[in-house]
């Protein structure tokens, strides 16, 4: 017979999808409001189909929220002068509230060089320097998406997150740093943990708050993870079809074993990944209203 002991309730599953849907009808809600439409331009260098995806979903719930949606599609052959030269126009747009540019860029386009000339009140991902600063310091700053909607959930689930232990996996300017500064903000201990971290799944233990965005699938295990832990998974990787022709997205988090141990867990999809894309809407209102002095 089983332990009672060591038997414990599944984790419960935190619905980003669900929660995203309430955003973007908070946001809706807010722009019939402004008396304007705020706009928000995606440029996409070459073909690749996931990120076609991406940029397509993206500038749908643009729309559906009220906002303008301006898409630009360059080939992959397109000059890095090109790019900037669009940047810039694109900054001098008022019309414009946001500008994303979709990554990765191709190899011959320096992508500091492009994230540098975006107009840092137009910067909607926030990666530009100049908000990963602010950030940093405590100031007004547009706030990286993913990070951002990590946070949102967390807040929704636990209230406040003042003295929790959190332990970030991967040390990014996209998701790793940012997620830390605003779990700093939000009173936790911080730890960010990477590939070269002594006995990652020591360090990985210690955590209230864990969460992984290291980029490869299902590393994180169950017996990574305290028992009762909230775990966000930033992890979206497609593995290779199956005998079946299948291809499955999972997470960083090996979802079958975190959901025995943790309190709390988001699912790969429907957890982190559409929580990023209301947070792109919720920048490109924020960025509108600043500029617009409303
Ligand atoms: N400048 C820039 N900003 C970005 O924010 C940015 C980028 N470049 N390049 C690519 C990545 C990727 N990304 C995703 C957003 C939403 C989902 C998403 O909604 N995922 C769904 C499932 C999607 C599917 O089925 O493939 C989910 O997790 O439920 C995924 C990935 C934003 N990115
Ligand atoms: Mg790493």
């Amino acid at each position: 017979m089983t332990n009672p002991a060591t038997v414990r309730p599944q984790a419960t599953r935190i619905d980003g999808k669900a929660f995203a849907e309430k955003l973007r009808a908070r946001l809706a809600a807010e722009i019939a409001t402004l008396g304007f439409q705020p706009g928000l331009a995606v440029v996409l260098v070459g073909e690749d189909p996931a990120s076609q995806v991406y940029v397509r979903n993206k500038a749908t719930q643009t729309v559906e929220v009220g906002m303008r949606s301006f898409e630009h599609k360059l080939p992959a052959s397109v000059s890095e002068a090109e790019v900037l030269a669009l940047v810039t126009r694109l900054n001098a747009d008022p019309a414009v509230d946001g500008i994303l540019v979709q990554l990765p860029l191709p190899p011959h386009i320096d992508a500091d060089k492009v994230l540098l000339t975006i107009d840092p009140a137009k910067d909607v991902d926030g990666f530009h320097p100049v908000n990963a600063g602010r950030l940093a310091t405590g100031a007004q700053a547009l706030v990286p998406c993913t990070p951002l909607g990590c946070l949102m959930l967390l807040q929704d689930f636990h209230g406040s997150l003042a003295g929790m232990e959190a332990v970030i996996v991967g040390r990014s300017n996209i998701v790793g740093k940012p997620m830390a500064q605003l779990l700093l903000k939000a009173d936790c201990t911080v730890t960010i943990a990477h590939s070269r971290s002594r006995d990652l799944p020591a360090l990985c233990r210690r955590a209230d708050i864990l969460v992984a965005a290291v980029g490869r699938p299902e590393m994180v295990r169950g017996d990574w993870i305290k028992p009762g832990a909230t775990v966000i998974d930033v992890g979206i990787n497609r593995l290779p079809p199956d005998e079946h022709g299948k291809s499955r997205l999972v997470g960083d988090v090996h979802y079958g074993e975190a959901v025995q141990v943790a309190g709390a867990i988001t699912p790969v999809p429907g957890g982190v990944g559409p929580m990023t894309i209301a947070c792109l809407l919720h920048n490109t209102v924020t960025a509108a209203k600043a500029r617009r002095g409303v």
